[in-house]
């Protein structure tokens, strides 16, 4: 996969070298490329934004520039078409599921905004994905790319090991994940569960499945509504 972002503070996507995306990198899973979208001012003071139509607090971001690295970098690779997903607080909320969709993608492109946010004419003519990642507001986009992109970079193949798997995330079923353990078995007094020290990894599932229903039932209700529930998982929430 290749992840273009689009920004006024490239520095701001460090981390990405880091961690599991530095690694998924390294190994050539995802290339990604950060550009400064000031590069695509024409002006002196290399401008990017200017005064709201219509008044209201504020700055927004200017057209030009954005079209013209919009454009550049699509045209970087003719032979397709990425996908263009513009972070806004207005967009679709992003989950797990959304992610796993945007994991298919082979070229993805991020508009990092800032300021009140981008002219609606650029979103309009070049957005694919309006994504929000939840109803708190940020400053700017970026930090909702590196949640985005670590979110996709980790479904990708070979990007987990064989240690960890895509497969047994939270949300993956639709429940948030039941509470995890490790040494020491006695710790301020409180034991480590006595099934996962059993080696009975039936009844470690069997637990761990309930323990992620009780907690997705106490905490995200609208979750338990969504997921697929077997006769045992209904018996388990009946008790
Ligand atoms: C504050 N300021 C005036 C109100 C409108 C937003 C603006 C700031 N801002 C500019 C570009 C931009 C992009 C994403 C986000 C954002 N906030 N919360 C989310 N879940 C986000 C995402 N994803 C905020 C952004």
């Amino acid at each position: 996969m290749r992840a273009d972002v689009v920004t006024i503070f490239p520095a701001y996507l460090e981390p990405l070298r880091l961690s599991l995306v530095g690694r998924a990198q390294e190994r050539g899973t995802l290339e990604v490329r950060t550009h400064d979208l000031r590069a695509w001012t024409s002006d002196v003071h290399r401008t990017v934004d200017d005064a709201p139509y219509g008044g209201g607090p504020g700055m927004v971001m200017r057209p030009e520039p954005w079209d013209a690295a919009l454009s550049e970098i699509a045209a970087s690779d003719p032979a397709r078409r990425p996908r263009v997903v513009v972070p806004t607080p207005a967009g679709r909320p992003f989950s797990q599921r959304h992610a796993e969709e945007l994991a298919q993608e082979p070229w993805l492109v991020f508009c990092c905004g800032r300021y009140e946010g981008i002219d609606a004419r650029v979103i309009e003519t070049w957005a694919d994905d309006e994504i929000s990642i939840g109803d708190y507001v940020l400053a700017g986009g970026e930090v909702a790319t590196l949640v985005i992109l670590e979110a996709v970079a980790r479904l990708l193949p070979g990007v987990l090991g064989n240690s960890a798997s895509a497969a047994d995330d939270s949300f993956s079923d639709g429940l948030l994940e039941a509470p995890a353990y490790t040494r020491p078995q006695v710790w301020r007094g409180v034991e480590v569960p006595a099934v996962l020290r059993s080696g009975d990894h039936a009844a470690v599932a069997r637990w761990r499945r309930a323990q992620a229903l009780r907690r997705t039932v106490a905490r995200r209700p609208d979750l338990v509504a969504q997921a697929e529930l077997s006769d045992a998982d209904r018996a388990v929430l009946d008790a």
